[in-house]
Protein backbone atom coordinates (compact mmCIF):
# COMPACT_ATOMS: atom_id res chain seq x y z
CA UNK A 1 0.00 0.00 0.00
CA UNK A 2 1.10 3.64 -0.95
CA UNK A 3 0.77 6.30 2.24
CA UNK A 4 -1.34 8.83 2.03
CA UNK A 5 0.47 11.68 2.21
CA UNK A 6 2.87 10.41 -0.81
CA UNK A 7 -0.42 9.96 -2.97
CA UNK A 8 -1.41 13.95 -2.12
CA UNK A 9 2.28 14.86 -3.37
CA UNK A 10 2.85 16.04 -6.55
CA UNK A 11 6.09 14.40 -7.92
CA UNK A 12 5.64 15.88 -11.13
CA UNK A 13 9.12 15.10 -12.21
CA UNK A 14 8.57 11.14 -12.41
CA UNK A 15 9.02 10.03 -15.89
CA UNK A 16 5.93 7.23 -15.34
CA UNK A 17 2.36 7.93 -14.59
CA UNK A 18 1.80 9.75 -11.14
CA UNK A 19 0.55 8.16 -7.96
CA UNK A 20 -2.23 6.91 -7.67
CA UNK A 21 -4.08 4.54 -5.21
CA UNK A 22 -7.00 4.09 -2.46
CA UNK A 23 -6.76 6.11 0.76
CA UNK A 24 -4.38 4.59 2.84
CA UNK A 25 -3.03 6.67 6.15
CA UNK A 26 -1.64 4.12 8.51
CA UNK A 27 1.66 4.78 9.56
CA UNK A 28 3.83 1.45 9.58
CA UNK A 29 7.54 1.22 9.16
CA UNK A 30 7.39 0.40 5.57
CA UNK A 31 4.84 3.35 4.44
CA UNK A 32 7.32 5.38 6.18
CA UNK A 33 10.23 4.03 4.15
CA UNK A 34 8.51 4.23 0.81
CA UNK A 35 7.68 8.07 1.93
CA UNK A 36 11.32 8.55 2.99
CA UNK A 37 12.29 7.40 -0.68
CA UNK A 38 9.67 9.38 -2.31
CA UNK A 39 11.25 12.57 -0.72
CA UNK A 40 14.74 11.15 -1.94
CA UNK A 41 13.85 11.20 -5.47
CA UNK A 42 11.69 14.26 -5.20
CA UNK A 43 14.34 16.49 -3.97
CA UNK A 44 16.69 14.39 -6.28
CA UNK A 45 14.63 15.09 -9.45
CA UNK A 46 14.65 18.99 -8.62
CA UNK A 47 18.53 19.02 -8.14
CA UNK A 48 19.14 17.22 -11.61
CA UNK A 49 16.02 19.91 -13.23
CA UNK A 50 17.96 23.01 -11.71
CA UNK A 51 21.62 21.75 -13.08
CA UNK A 52 23.11 20.66 -9.95
CA UNK A 53 23.13 17.17 -10.19
CA UNK A 54 26.08 15.03 -11.06
CA UNK A 55 25.19 15.03 -14.61
CA UNK A 56 26.05 18.92 -14.65
CA UNK A 57 28.73 18.85 -12.37
CA UNK A 58 30.32 15.65 -13.56
CA UNK A 59 30.01 13.82 -10.01
CA UNK A 60 28.25 10.95 -9.65
CA UNK A 61 26.66 12.15 -5.83
CA UNK A 62 23.32 13.35 -7.69
CA UNK A 63 21.48 12.40 -4.84
CA UNK A 64 22.34 15.71 -2.87
CA UNK A 65 24.07 15.58 0.74
CA UNK A 66 20.89 16.96 3.43
CA UNK A 67 18.51 14.02 1.15
CA UNK A 68 20.91 11.80 1.60
CA UNK A 69 21.39 12.35 5.34
CA UNK A 70 17.78 12.26 5.95
CA UNK A 71 17.66 8.49 4.18
CA UNK A 72 20.39 7.76 5.94
CA UNK A 73 19.17 8.81 9.60
CA UNK A 74 15.74 6.97 8.51
CA UNK A 75 17.41 3.77 7.63
CA UNK A 76 19.54 3.80 10.96
CA UNK A 77 16.41 3.78 12.95
CA UNK A 78 14.92 0.56 10.35
CA UNK A 79 14.96 -2.64 12.46
CA UNK A 80 13.49 -6.37 11.93
CA UNK A 81 10.15 -6.71 13.14
CA UNK A 82 10.11 -9.43 16.04
CA UNK A 83 8.44 -11.81 14.37
CA UNK A 84 8.54 -15.61 14.16
CA UNK A 85 9.40 -15.08 10.62
CA UNK A 86 12.35 -13.37 11.51
CA UNK A 87 13.24 -15.74 14.02
CA UNK A 88 13.00 -18.84 11.88
CA UNK A 89 15.04 -16.86 8.68
CA UNK A 90 17.72 -15.55 11.55
CA UNK A 91 18.40 -19.71 11.99
CA UNK A 92 18.72 -20.27 8.65
CA UNK A 93 22.08 -21.82 7.89
CA UNK A 94 22.76 -19.49 4.78
CA UNK A 95 22.66 -15.98 3.68
CA UNK A 96 19.89 -14.94 1.78
CA UNK A 97 17.86 -11.79 0.19
CA UNK A 98 14.22 -10.97 0.76
CA UNK A 99 12.89 -8.43 -1.70
CA UNK A 100 11.19 -5.34 -0.40
CA UNK A 101 8.46 -4.62 -3.60
CA UNK A 102 8.00 -1.15 -3.53
CA UNK A 103 4.42 0.57 -5.65
CA UNK A 104 4.83 1.96 -8.92
CA UNK A 105 6.51 4.04 -10.01
CA UNK A 106 9.03 3.97 -7.58
CA UNK A 107 10.05 0.15 -8.24
CA UNK A 108 10.91 2.07 -11.98
CA UNK A 109 13.76 3.82 -9.79
CA UNK A 110 14.43 2.14 -6.84
CA UNK A 111 15.23 -1.20 -5.23
CA UNK A 112 14.95 -2.42 -1.48
CA UNK A 113 16.16 -5.94 -0.42
CA UNK A 114 16.71 -7.15 2.79
CA UNK A 115 19.82 -9.68 3.30
CA UNK A 116 20.40 -11.74 5.98
CA UNK A 117 24.26 -12.74 6.53
CA UNK A 118 25.67 -15.73 7.92
CA UNK A 119 29.20 -16.37 8.90
CA UNK A 120 31.71 -17.22 5.59
CA UNK A 121 29.24 -17.12 3.26
CA UNK A 122 29.21 -13.29 1.81
CA UNK A 123 26.20 -11.95 -0.40
CA UNK A 124 27.61 -11.48 -3.36
CA UNK A 125 26.49 -9.36 -7.11
CA UNK A 126 27.24 -11.58 -9.25
CA UNK A 127 25.72 -8.76 -12.19
CA UNK A 128 27.48 -5.42 -11.96
CA UNK A 129 24.97 -2.88 -9.87
CA UNK A 130 23.67 -0.50 -12.47
CA UNK A 131 26.59 2.24 -13.09
CA UNK A 132 25.70 5.63 -11.46
CA UNK A 133 23.04 4.15 -9.33
CA UNK A 134 23.31 5.48 -5.51
CA UNK A 135 23.52 2.49 -2.97
CA UNK A 136 22.46 2.52 0.94
CA UNK A 137 23.25 -0.11 2.82
CA UNK A 138 21.89 -0.06 6.51
CA UNK A 139 22.75 -2.49 9.28
CA UNK A 140 19.66 -4.03 10.89
CA UNK A 141 21.93 -6.32 13.38
CA UNK A 142 24.99 -7.45 13.76
CA UNK A 143 28.64 -6.82 12.05
CA UNK A 144 28.67 -6.37 8.59
CA UNK A 145 31.36 -5.32 6.13
CA UNK A 146 30.69 -4.14 2.40
CA UNK A 147 33.14 -4.05 -0.47
CA UNK A 148 33.17 -3.10 -3.99
CA UNK A 149 34.60 -5.82 -6.37
CA UNK A 150 36.32 -4.67 -9.45
CA UNK A 151 36.25 -5.96 -12.56
CA UNK A 152 39.55 -7.94 -12.00
CA UNK A 153 38.24 -9.48 -9.42
CA UNK A 154 40.19 -7.12 -6.87
CA UNK A 155 38.60 -5.82 -3.53
CA UNK A 156 38.14 -2.30 -3.01
CA UNK A 157 37.12 -0.04 -0.35
CA UNK A 158 36.51 -2.43 2.27
CA UNK A 159 34.29 -0.78 5.51
CA UNK A 160 32.46 -1.58 8.24
CA UNK A 161 28.60 -0.88 7.79
CA UNK A 162 27.97 1.49 10.98
CA UNK A 163 24.40 1.90 11.06
CA UNK A 164 24.35 3.05 6.79
CA UNK A 165 26.85 3.82 4.41
CA UNK A 166 26.41 4.89 0.71
CA UNK A 167 28.56 3.57 -1.90
CA UNK A 168 27.80 4.11 -5.86
CA UNK A 169 26.97 1.66 -8.60
CA UNK A 170 29.40 0.57 -11.84
CA UNK A 171 31.03 -2.54 -9.64
CA UNK A 172 30.22 -5.57 -8.12
CA UNK A 173 29.70 -5.67 -4.57
CA UNK A 174 29.93 -7.79 -1.48
CA UNK A 175 28.86 -7.72 1.76
CA UNK A 176 30.08 -10.23 4.60
CA UNK A 177 29.70 -10.90 8.55
CA UNK A 178 26.93 -11.92 10.26
CA UNK A 179 23.32 -10.08 10.28
CA UNK A 180 21.06 -8.22 8.59
CA UNK A 181 20.95 -5.08 6.53
CA UNK A 182 18.76 -3.13 4.26
CA UNK A 183 20.20 -2.48 0.52
CA UNK A 184 18.64 0.37 -1.37
CA UNK A 185 19.83 0.73 -4.65
CA UNK A 186 18.29 4.41 -6.52
CA UNK A 187 18.89 4.94 -10.32
CA UNK A 188 19.34 8.32 -11.70
CA UNK A 189 16.49 10.06 -13.06
CA UNK A 190 15.74 8.40 -16.88
CA UNK A 191 18.13 4.86 -16.08
CA UNK A 192 16.56 1.96 -17.88
CA UNK A 193 14.47 -0.31 -14.91
CA UNK A 194 15.95 -3.37 -16.28
CA UNK A 195 19.10 -2.11 -14.57
CA UNK A 196 17.76 -2.84 -11.54
CA UNK A 197 17.86 -6.49 -12.33
CA UNK A 198 21.08 -7.60 -10.05
CA UNK A 199 21.55 -10.83 -9.10
CA UNK A 200 22.82 -12.17 -6.18
CA UNK A 201 24.66 -15.44 -5.55
CA UNK A 202 22.37 -16.76 -2.76
CA UNK A 203 18.77 -17.72 -2.14
CA UNK A 204 16.24 -15.30 -2.71
CA UNK A 205 12.94 -15.75 -1.17
CA UNK A 206 9.28 -14.95 -2.15
CA UNK A 207 8.34 -13.90 0.74
CA UNK A 208 7.34 -9.94 1.61
CA UNK A 209 10.51 -7.81 3.15
CA UNK A 210 8.30 -5.31 3.62
CA UNK A 211 6.47 -6.70 6.88
CA UNK A 212 9.63 -8.10 8.51
CA UNK A 213 10.10 -3.89 9.07
CA UNK A 214 10.08 -2.10 12.61
CA UNK A 215 11.09 0.95 13.22
CA UNK A 216 12.73 2.15 16.14
CA UNK A 217 12.70 5.72 16.35
CA UNK A 218 14.73 8.22 18.01
CA UNK A 219 11.63 10.15 18.60
CA UNK A 220 11.19 13.01 21.01
CA UNK A 221 7.69 14.97 21.98
CA UNK A 222 7.14 17.91 21.07
CA UNK A 223 5.21 20.50 23.37
CA UNK A 224 2.20 19.64 22.47
CA UNK A 225 2.73 15.97 23.19
CA UNK A 226 2.69 14.65 19.18
CA UNK A 227 6.02 12.63 18.34
CA UNK A 228 8.54 14.24 16.20
CA UNK A 229 9.61 10.88 14.44
CA UNK A 230 12.30 13.45 12.32
CA UNK A 231 14.22 14.98 15.12
CA UNK A 232 17.14 13.05 15.00
CA UNK A 233 17.78 13.65 11.55
CA UNK A 234 16.62 17.17 11.53
CA UNK A 235 19.41 17.80 14.02
CA UNK A 236 22.16 16.25 11.99
CA UNK A 237 20.97 17.64 8.83
CA UNK A 238 21.98 20.80 10.50
CA UNK A 239 24.75 19.68 13.39
CA UNK A 240 27.75 17.97 12.08
CA UNK A 241 30.00 15.11 13.53
CA UNK A 242 27.79 14.99 17.23
CA UNK A 243 25.44 11.82 16.11
CA UNK A 244 26.59 10.14 19.33
CA UNK A 245 26.15 12.94 21.68
CA UNK A 246 22.66 13.82 19.97
CA UNK A 247 21.54 10.02 20.23
CA UNK A 248 22.37 10.20 24.25
CA UNK A 249 20.51 13.57 24.36
CA UNK A 250 17.18 12.16 22.47
CA UNK A 251 17.67 9.17 24.61
CA UNK A 252 17.72 10.81 27.75
CA UNK A 253 15.12 12.87 27.15
CA UNK A 254 12.28 11.03 25.37
CA UNK A 255 13.33 7.01 26.31
CA UNK A 256 9.73 6.84 24.94
CA UNK A 257 8.12 5.43 21.69
CA UNK A 258 4.96 6.69 22.24
CA UNK A 259 2.48 8.58 24.49
CA UNK A 260 1.38 5.30 26.23
CA UNK A 261 4.48 4.41 27.66
CA UNK A 262 5.49 8.05 28.17
CA UNK A 263 2.02 8.06 30.72
CA UNK A 264 3.01 3.95 31.85
CA UNK A 265 6.93 5.59 32.92
CA UNK A 266 5.17 8.74 34.54
CA UNK A 267 2.87 6.65 36.49
CA UNK A 268 6.03 4.48 37.68
CA UNK A 269 7.24 8.14 38.98
CA UNK A 270 10.12 8.18 35.83
CA UNK A 271 9.66 11.40 34.52
CA UNK A 272 12.15 13.29 31.84
CA UNK A 273 15.27 14.97 33.04
CA UNK A 274 15.02 18.79 33.86
CA UNK A 275 18.70 19.54 33.07
CA UNK A 276 21.35 19.91 29.82
CA UNK A 277 24.49 20.65 30.22
CA UNK A 278 26.93 21.02 26.96
CA UNK A 279 30.45 21.55 27.85
CA UNK A 280 33.62 21.79 25.95
CA UNK A 281 35.93 24.21 24.02
CA UNK A 282 34.20 27.49 22.35
CA UNK A 283 32.80 27.16 18.86
CA UNK A 284 33.04 23.54 19.12
CA UNK A 285 28.56 23.78 18.40
CA UNK A 286 27.16 23.67 21.89
CA UNK A 287 24.89 26.60 20.83
CA UNK A 288 24.61 25.34 17.45
CA UNK A 289 23.20 22.08 18.88
CA UNK A 290 21.11 23.70 22.18
CA UNK A 291 19.50 25.89 19.76
CA UNK A 292 18.48 23.41 17.02
CA UNK A 293 17.51 20.84 19.74
CA UNK A 294 15.23 23.22 21.65
CA UNK A 295 13.62 24.45 18.81
CA UNK A 296 12.56 20.69 18.02
CA UNK A 297 11.57 20.24 21.28
CA UNK A 298 9.00 23.07 22.03
CA UNK A 299 6.02 25.49 20.36
CA UNK A 300 7.27 27.67 22.48
CA UNK A 301 9.30 30.73 22.42
CA UNK A 302 12.78 29.61 23.68
CA UNK A 303 14.25 31.75 25.80
CA UNK A 304 18.16 32.20 25.71
CA UNK A 305 20.67 34.23 27.85
CA UNK A 306 24.13 34.91 28.37
CA UNK A 307 24.76 33.87 32.16
CA UNK A 308 26.61 37.36 32.73
CA UNK A 309 23.69 39.37 31.90
CA UNK A 310 21.72 37.95 34.95
CA UNK A 311 24.11 39.05 37.35
CA UNK A 312 23.37 42.69 38.90
CA UNK A 313 25.35 45.00 41.32
CA UNK A 314 21.88 45.52 43.30
CA UNK A 315 21.03 42.78 45.85
CA UNK A 316 18.11 40.78 45.10
CA UNK A 317 18.27 41.98 41.52
CA UNK A 318 19.90 38.42 40.15
CA UNK A 319 17.19 36.48 41.80
CA UNK A 320 14.83 38.21 40.11
CA UNK A 321 16.58 38.29 37.06
CA UNK A 322 16.78 34.63 37.02
CA UNK A 323 12.28 34.38 38.21
CA UNK A 324 11.85 36.59 35.49
CA UNK A 325 13.90 34.13 32.70
CA UNK A 326 11.21 31.50 33.64
CA UNK A 327 8.29 33.66 34.95
CA UNK A 328 6.03 31.53 31.56
CA UNK A 329 7.09 28.62 32.57
CA UNK A 330 5.99 28.89 35.85
CA UNK A 331 2.54 30.69 35.00
CA UNK A 332 1.99 28.22 33.02
CA UNK A 333 2.68 25.50 35.37
CA UNK A 334 0.00 27.06 37.65
CA UNK A 335 -2.48 27.41 35.41
CA UNK A 336 -1.91 23.52 34.20
CA UNK A 337 -1.11 24.62 30.52
CA UNK A 338 0.13 21.60 28.64
CA UNK A 339 3.66 23.01 26.90
CA UNK A 340 7.18 22.43 27.40
CA UNK A 341 9.23 25.25 28.05
CA UNK A 342 13.02 25.77 27.15
CA UNK A 343 15.47 28.15 28.70
CA UNK A 344 19.14 28.05 27.41
CA UNK A 345 22.06 30.05 29.27
CA UNK A 346 25.38 29.84 28.24
CA UNK A 347 27.90 30.50 29.99
CA UNK A 348 26.59 28.91 32.91
CA UNK A 349 30.05 29.30 34.43
CA UNK A 350 29.89 32.76 34.68
CA UNK A 351 27.06 32.78 37.17
CA UNK A 352 26.52 29.22 38.62
CA UNK A 353 29.93 29.03 40.41
CA UNK A 354 30.45 27.16 42.92
CA UNK A 355 29.30 28.89 46.65
CA UNK A 356 31.53 29.94 49.09
CA UNK A 357 34.22 31.25 47.45
CA UNK A 358 36.89 32.76 48.74
CA UNK A 359 35.94 36.00 47.70
CA UNK A 360 33.50 36.78 50.43
CA UNK A 361 32.48 40.16 48.56
CA UNK A 362 29.31 41.33 47.00
CA UNK A 363 29.64 39.97 43.70
CA UNK A 364 30.25 36.09 45.66
CA UNK A 365 26.98 36.37 47.65
CA UNK A 366 25.05 37.63 44.04
CA UNK A 367 26.12 34.29 43.17
CA UNK A 368 25.34 32.46 45.74
CA UNK A 369 22.11 32.99 46.07
CA UNK A 370 21.44 32.94 42.27
CA UNK A 371 22.77 29.48 42.59
CA UNK A 372 20.41 28.26 45.19
CA UNK A 373 17.77 30.09 43.38
CA UNK A 374 18.42 27.84 40.34
CA UNK A 375 18.64 25.21 42.36
CA UNK A 376 15.15 25.61 43.54
CA UNK A 377 13.31 26.12 40.39
CA UNK A 378 15.22 22.64 39.22
CA UNK A 379 14.56 20.64 41.86
CA UNK A 380 13.13 22.73 44.95
CA UNK A 381 9.92 23.35 46.48
CA UNK A 382 8.56 25.15 44.13
CA UNK A 383 9.86 23.04 41.04
CA UNK A 384 9.12 23.07 37.70
CA UNK A 385 8.08 19.81 35.62
CA UNK A 386 7.47 21.82 32.82
CA UNK A 387 10.91 23.28 31.72
CA UNK A 388 14.02 21.83 30.48
CA UNK A 389 17.08 23.93 31.32
CA UNK A 390 20.25 23.51 28.65
CA UNK A 391 23.22 24.98 30.35
CA UNK A 392 26.49 25.46 28.29
CA UNK A 393 30.26 26.13 29.38
CA UNK A 394 33.49 25.96 28.21
CA UNK A 395 34.71 25.45 31.65
CA UNK A 396 32.63 23.04 33.57
CA UNK A 397 34.96 22.05 36.57
CA UNK A 398 33.88 25.79 37.54
CA UNK A 399 30.67 25.01 38.14
CA UNK A 400 28.62 24.43 41.32
CA UNK A 401 28.50 20.34 42.36
CA UNK A 402 24.90 20.78 43.92
CA UNK A 403 23.96 21.75 40.05
CA UNK A 404 26.05 19.19 38.64
CA UNK A 405 24.18 16.49 40.74
CA UNK A 406 21.48 14.40 39.40
CA UNK A 407 17.92 15.28 39.39
CA UNK A 408 19.35 19.15 38.17
CA UNK A 409 21.98 19.09 35.18
CA UNK A 410 21.71 15.74 34.54
CA UNK A 411 22.36 15.08 31.09
CA UNK A 412 25.88 16.23 30.73
CA UNK A 413 27.57 15.85 27.49
CA UNK A 414 30.94 16.81 26.02
CA UNK A 415 30.94 18.35 22.75
CA UNK A 416 34.76 18.43 22.10
CA UNK A 417 37.11 19.20 19.28
CA UNK A 418 35.66 17.83 16.02
CA UNK A 419 37.94 14.75 14.71
CA UNK A 420 38.43 14.05 10.80
CA UNK A 421 35.40 12.11 10.09
CA UNK A 422 33.38 14.97 12.00
CA UNK A 423 35.11 17.80 10.48
CA UNK A 424 34.02 16.43 7.54
CA UNK A 425 30.62 16.61 8.46
CA UNK A 426 30.14 19.96 9.40
CA UNK A 427 32.03 20.79 6.30
CA UNK A 428 29.38 19.19 3.97
CA UNK A 429 26.75 21.21 6.24
CA UNK A 430 28.92 24.97 6.44
CA UNK A 431 29.23 24.42 2.52
CA UNK A 432 25.63 23.07 1.82
CA UNK A 433 23.89 25.98 0.91
CA UNK A 434 26.78 27.34 -2.11
CA UNK A 435 27.42 24.14 -3.14
CA UNK A 436 23.34 23.46 -3.59
CA UNK A 437 23.24 26.83 -4.83
CA UNK A 438 26.20 25.60 -7.58
CA UNK A 439 28.53 28.49 -6.98
CA UNK A 440 31.68 26.14 -5.80
CA UNK A 441 33.26 25.79 -8.95
CA UNK A 442 33.89 21.90 -9.83
CA UNK A 443 37.84 21.88 -9.14
CA UNK A 444 37.48 23.19 -5.70
CA UNK A 445 34.72 20.00 -4.94
CA UNK A 446 37.27 17.21 -4.49
CA UNK A 447 39.50 19.74 -2.17
CA UNK A 448 36.21 20.17 -0.34
CA UNK A 449 34.60 17.04 -0.23
CA UNK A 450 37.90 14.69 -1.35
CA UNK A 451 38.27 13.46 2.65
CA UNK A 452 34.67 11.64 2.86
CA UNK A 453 34.98 7.71 2.88
CA UNK A 454 32.84 7.86 -0.66
CA UNK A 455 35.73 10.07 -1.85
CA UNK A 456 38.92 7.70 -1.70
CA UNK A 457 39.61 8.22 -5.08
CA UNK A 458 39.87 11.64 -5.09
CA UNK A 459 41.72 11.59 -1.33
CA UNK A 460 44.17 9.17 -3.42
CA UNK A 461 44.62 11.69 -6.00
CA UNK A 462 45.17 14.57 -3.92
CA UNK A 463 48.10 13.33 -1.72
CA UNK A 464 49.97 11.70 -4.74
CA UNK A 465 49.89 15.40 -5.88
CA UNK A 466 51.05 16.02 -2.53
CA UNK A 467 48.15 18.30 -2.28
CA UNK A 468 45.48 18.30 1.20
CA UNK A 469 41.97 18.52 0.88
CA UNK A 470 40.23 21.06 3.05
CA UNK A 471 39.59 18.12 5.97
CA UNK A 472 42.73 17.40 6.52
CA UNK A 473 43.78 20.65 6.28
CA UNK A 474 42.08 21.77 9.14
CA UNK A 475 43.02 19.54 11.61
CA UNK A 476 41.98 21.06 15.17
CA UNK A 477 39.67 23.10 13.61
CA UNK A 478 36.33 23.89 15.49
CA UNK A 479 33.36 24.00 13.65
CA UNK A 480 33.11 28.26 14.24
CA UNK A 481 36.81 28.04 12.41
CA UNK A 482 35.16 26.42 9.57
CA UNK A 483 31.85 28.23 9.28
CA UNK A 484 34.30 31.93 9.28
CA UNK A 485 36.57 29.60 6.11
CA UNK A 486 33.33 30.10 4.11
CA UNK A 487 32.85 33.46 5.00
CA UNK A 488 36.02 34.35 4.01
CA UNK A 489 35.69 32.31 0.81
CA UNK A 490 33.13 33.96 -0.31
CA UNK A 491 34.65 37.27 0.29
CA UNK A 492 37.83 36.38 -1.31
CA UNK A 493 35.88 34.97 -4.42
CA UNK A 494 33.57 38.45 -4.13
CA UNK A 495 36.28 40.68 -4.38
CA UNK A 496 37.40 39.06 -7.88
CA UNK A 497 36.66 40.68 -11.17
CA UNK A 498 34.17 38.36 -12.54
CA UNK A 499 33.26 40.16 -15.45
CA UNK A 500 30.09 40.25 -14.76
CA UNK A 501 29.39 36.72 -14.60
CA UNK A 502 28.33 35.32 -11.23
CA UNK A 503 31.05 35.14 -8.84
CA UNK A 504 31.90 31.20 -7.79
CA UNK A 505 34.05 30.29 -5.12
CA UNK A 506 37.00 28.70 -6.24
CA UNK A 507 39.67 26.40 -4.96
CA UNK A 508 42.48 29.27 -4.45
CA UNK A 509 39.33 30.98 -2.61
CA UNK A 510 39.66 28.21 -0.01
CA UNK A 511 43.20 28.11 0.28
CA UNK A 512 43.57 32.06 0.67
CA UNK A 513 40.59 31.31 3.50
CA UNK A 514 42.82 28.40 4.66
CA UNK A 515 45.61 30.60 5.99
CA UNK A 516 43.48 33.68 7.03
CA UNK A 517 41.58 31.79 9.34
CA UNK A 518 44.26 29.63 10.18
CA UNK A 519 46.68 33.34 11.16
CA UNK A 520 43.54 33.83 13.52
CA UNK A 521 43.69 31.01 15.41
CA UNK A 522 47.04 31.42 15.93
N1 LIG B 1 29.15 20.71 14.94
C1 LIG B 1 28.82 21.75 14.16
N2 LIG B 1 28.05 21.56 13.07
C2 LIG B 1 27.72 22.61 12.27
N3 LIG B 1 28.12 23.88 12.49
C3 LIG B 1 28.89 24.12 13.56
C4 LIG B 1 29.28 23.07 14.45
N4 LIG B 1 30.05 23.60 15.40
C5 LIG B 1 30.13 24.91 15.17
N5 LIG B 1 29.43 25.24 14.06
C6 LIG B 1 29.32 26.57 13.47
O1 LIG B 1 30.06 27.47 14.27
C7 LIG B 1 29.23 28.49 14.83
C8 LIG B 1 29.66 28.76 16.26
O2 LIG B 1 29.47 27.61 17.08
P1 LIG B 1 28.80 27.69 18.53
O3 LIG B 1 28.48 29.12 18.87
O4 LIG B 1 27.67 26.74 18.59
O5 LIG B 1 29.99 27.20 19.43
P2 LIG B 1 30.03 27.08 21.01
O6 LIG B 1 30.58 25.74 21.33
O7 LIG B 1 28.70 27.42 21.59
O8 LIG B 1 31.09 28.19 21.38
P3 LIG B 1 31.19 29.07 22.74
O9 LIG B 1 31.55 28.15 23.83
O10 LIG B 1 32.30 30.05 22.41
O11 LIG B 1 29.86 29.74 22.90
C9 LIG B 1 27.83 27.94 14.72
O12 LIG B 1 26.88 28.98 14.59
C10 LIG B 1 27.89 27.09 13.47
O13 LIG B 1 27.74 27.90 12.33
Amino acid sequence: FIPHRLVKKEISSFSTSRLHSTDVSSESPFSELVEALADTITASNERHNSGLDGASTGWSDWVDESTSTHLKSFLTNLTLSPSPTVTWLSSSPTSLTVPVPLPSPLSSRIKATLFKITPNQPVESSTPLPPSSCIFISKLGGKLIHSRILKNGRIAGERIVNNCITSYGGTMDKVEGKGWGIKIMILPLNSERELLEVIYDCPELTIDGSELLSYSSNSTLSSNGTLKSSNFKNITTNVGGLDAQITTILRRLTPYKNLEEKKNLEDLGIKSPKGILLYGPPGCGKTHLARTLSSLLTDNPIKVVNAPELMSRFVGSSERNVRDLFKEAFEDFEMGREGRHVVVIDEIDACFRKRGGIEGDAGGMVRDSTVNQMLGILDGVRELENTLVIGMSNRRELLDDALLRSGRLEVQVEIGLPGGEERQEIIDIVFRNLREKGRIEEEAIPFIYGGRDDGKKERRMWRRRRDMNLRDTTEGWTGADLAALVRSAVSFSLERDTKGLPWIVMKEDCRKAVKEIAKMKI
